[in-house]
């Protein structure tokens, strides 16, 4: 593995709170990788070291082979950091900004405009930053992480604030970033978008990382139940118990009628038999059932 991001026993106290308590992990070239965790868990405040936006107090991080803190020019022309909307410059347009930023990397106003075209804002180019919705911005800041051309992107909670189908539009984006080479890491508070994106998620939780893992192992570790559920009142309790076969247990709560059990496919088998699939919903486990087995808590963003 060509490591790209080494942290190793990273810790960073703000007065009596461990922000970052003994953080160790590492993220290869190309990856997508994820710091998933609640709020307050440490994800900004580690993400910030490995920036080198912030000076751990023991620790060390190499980033690209190098040391992030102090600052140097050489890695700050290789990665690439989302600013949150808040630290735009103020009263540009959406290409003023992008051309703004690119002039800082000495980079071409046309790069600039490949840019807000790869972001899809070619159309709001004319448009002032507060003008922006919450989606457009976000797509904005991260067409300002990518001006220089990175090697390497991160991205701090980036569909924060964001409509169900804004989220899914960066999702799609963040997608083609990677794909397109790059190194990838982004913080979310959302188990979903960990799921959906992340080759392998870092689970945080008070300064500390409880486990790492492909969203795909961590699940599969649980070795947890699958819930079937179909509408009630289309199986008598005899037909639902025989059903279950001695392989699931059933529940009706007068709506759903669910089978739990860790043989899905024998029971998926015999509801299709008896043509008994009205309302047919199947949960498997979640990486929010991974957080609860792993603190004995819900997960609660
Ligand atoms: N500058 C600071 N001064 C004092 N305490 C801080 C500071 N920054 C963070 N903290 C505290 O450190 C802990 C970790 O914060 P951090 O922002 O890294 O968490 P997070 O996982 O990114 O949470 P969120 O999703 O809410 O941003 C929290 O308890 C927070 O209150």
């Amino acid at each position: 593995m060509n490591a790209a991001i080494e942290v190793s026993d990273l810790a960073k106290r703000y007065g009596d709170t461990a922000a970052v308590d003994g953080v160790s992990f590492e993220v290869s070239t190309g990856e997508f990788f994820g710091i998933l965790g609640p709020n307050g868990a440490g994800k900004t405040t580690t993400l910030e070291i490995i920036e080198g936006l912030r000076e751990p107090d023991s620790g060390t991080v190499s980033l690209l082979g190098q040391s992030p803190w102090p600052r140097n020019n050489d890695l700050a022309m290789r990665i690439g950091v989302q600013l949150q909307a808040s630290a735009f410059f103020e009263r540009l347009t959406a290409r003023e900004q992008l051309h703004t930023f690119a002039d800082l990397y000495g980079k071409s106003a046309s790069r600039a405009d490949e840019m807000l075209e790869l972001v899809g804002l070619t159309e709001k180019a004319a448009t002032r930053i507060e003008k922006l919705s919450g989606g457009q911005a976000q797509r904005l800041s991260i067409a300002c992480a990518l001006v220089h051309d990175p090697e390497m992107v991160f991205l701090d909670e980036p569909t924060a604030a964001l409509d169900p189908q804004a989220r899914r539009n960066l999702w799609d984006l963040l997608r083609q970033v990677n794909a397109d080479g790059r190194t990838v890491v982004l913080t979310t508070h959302h188990m979903d978008e960990a799921e959906s994106l992340c080759e392998r998620v870092a689970i945080m939780d008070n300064g500390r990382i409880l486990t790492v893992d492909t969203p795909a192992a961590l699940v599969r570790s649980l070795d947890s139940a699958t819930h079937i559920s179909i509408s009630s009142g289309f199986l008598s309790p005899e037909e639902a118990a025989r059903v279950a076969g001695g392989v699931a247990t059933t529940d009706d709560d007068g709506l759903d009628l669910t089978f739990t059990t860790r043989d899905p496919a024998a029971v998926l088998t015999a509801l299709a038999e008896r043509s008994a699939l009205d309302g047919l919903r199947v949960q498997g486990a979640t990486l929010e059932d991974v957080f609860l087995e792993l603190t004995g808590r819900e997960y609660r963003a």
